[in-house]
């Protein structure tokens, strides 16, 4: 198979799909890989490395797009990529699709299969190929929401961890996942006061047995977000129902509760944002204040470490881009996990959440492939 690596082109977005070592491997595999000239340069990914490792280099996006079988990206296609998309084509890459109904219909229209790393799941009920960027997103979301609190950045003039004689901040981490789970050894690493709340009494437990009197746990509540709201400094947004748009935890009159000058981090902004005053910010202006509380919302927060990210994303994807391009779409029929990711084939949306929200028919993704 020829398999494609374009240039990221959103904001700031300095990532790319696959490391050298990972084009290695598909050759070694018997594929092709051509990779956009510069892709990983500002990480120190460099053309070299790339034909080193077997792949070749083009010049242009058009090309890539034009001559691949499958296009591995990390971003969602920008809407200039999505009409480059072709029925028959792979694409694995985040998509984000709930909230994005220009990108889904963009994709429709393109005929083309698109995979969504977000919803591919594993045998033990986790997302692998969302986890490692929600590793890197949870534990940035303290170092940016540290700096939001200073007093220059229009936050309340808060140090997380205090100093002898003057107590720390209030962290609160709503929804305990791989994000949240993240952002609280952060937080406890910075001596701040950790809360956090989820739904799922299984993962409340967890986190109590791993960290005992470090955290608090609460069940996840309209009247618990209320009372914390109340004394929070900092407050994470780490909520997922995978695939669906992100659920309004936080209202806007809610922000009344909250102290002049403290930090809201919604990391789930690129499911749609758990707080209703959340809209999706870049890494060139990120932040924004509404009601004198800032925002925090970059929808590709890994972007800002690319690097470490980039690695870290290859790791997950890898497994799954060789099965792809060893066997296109019969990989996705023959192991659940990777099919849990098809969210749009052949015009069709196949993924249940999507369709719902975007209001679409929705087609089973094993029925799409078969039809
Ligand atoms: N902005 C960015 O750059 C990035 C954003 N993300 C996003 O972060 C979000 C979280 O991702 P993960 O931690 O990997 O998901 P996860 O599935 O590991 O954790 C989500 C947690 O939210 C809990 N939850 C669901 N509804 C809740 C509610 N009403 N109250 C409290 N908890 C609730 C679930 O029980 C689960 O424990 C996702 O939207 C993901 O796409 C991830 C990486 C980067
Ligand atoms: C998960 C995601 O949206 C990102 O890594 O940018
Ligand atoms: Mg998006």
């Amino acid at each position: 198979m020829l398999i494609g690596v374009p240039k990221e082109i959103k904001n700031h977005e300095y990532r790319i799909g696959l490391t050298p070592a990972g084009a290695r491997e598909l050759v070694g595999h018997g594929h092709q890989v051509i990779v956009q000239r510069d892709g990983g340069r500002a990480i120190g990914l460099t053309d070299e490395l790339y034909e080193k490792a077997g792949a070749s280099i083009v010049d242009t996006a058009e090309e890539i797009f034009a001559r691949a079988d499958m296009i591995i990206k990390v971003k969602e296609p920008q809407p200039v990529e999505c009409a480059m998309l072709r029925p028959g084509q792979l694409l694995f890459t985040y998509l984000h699709l709930a909230p994005d109904p220009e990108q889904t219909a963009g994709l429709v229209k393109s005929g083309c299969t698109a995979i969504a790393y977000e919803t591919v799941t594993d045998k033990r009920g986790g997302l692998p190929l969302l986890a490692p960027m929600s590793e890197v997103a949870g534990r940035m979301s303290i170092q940016a929401g540290a700096h939001a609190l200073e007093k220059a950045q229009g936050g309340a003039g808060i140090l997380l961890g205090g100093v002898p004689g003057v107590k720390p901040a209030n962290v609160l981490v709503i929804g305990g996942g791989v994000v949240g789970i993240n952002a609280a050894r952060m937080a406890m690493g910075m001596n701040a006061r950790v809360t956090i709340l989820d739904r799922s009494l299984e993962r409340l437990k967890y986190l109590d047995e791993l960290y005992g009197d470090r955290v608090t746990t609460l069940y996840s509540t309209a009247d618990a977000i209320e009372d914390c709201l109340r004394y929070a400094d900092l407050v994470i947004g780490a909520v997922l129902i995978p695939g669906a748009a992100a659920p309004k935890l936080v209202s806007r009159t809610q922000l009344a509760l909250m102290k002049p000058g403290s930090v809201l981090v919604d990391v789930a902004i690129d499911q749609g944002g758990c707080f209703e005053t959340s809209r999706a910010t870049t890494h060139q202006n990120p932040t924004y204040e509404v009601d004198g509380i800032i925002h925090y919302c970059v929808a590709n927060m890994p972007g800002g470490v690319a690097r470490t990210s980039t690695f870290a994303l290859t790791n997950a994807t890898l497994p799954f881009a060789v099965q792809l391009a060893n066997k296109g779409t019969q990989a996705l029929l023959d192991d659940p996990h990777l099919l849990n990711g098809l969210n749009v084939h052949a015009g069709k949306v196949t993924y249940e959440a999507v369709a719902r929200d975007l209001g679409y028919d929705y087609v089973p993704a094993a029925t799409a492939l078969e039809g």
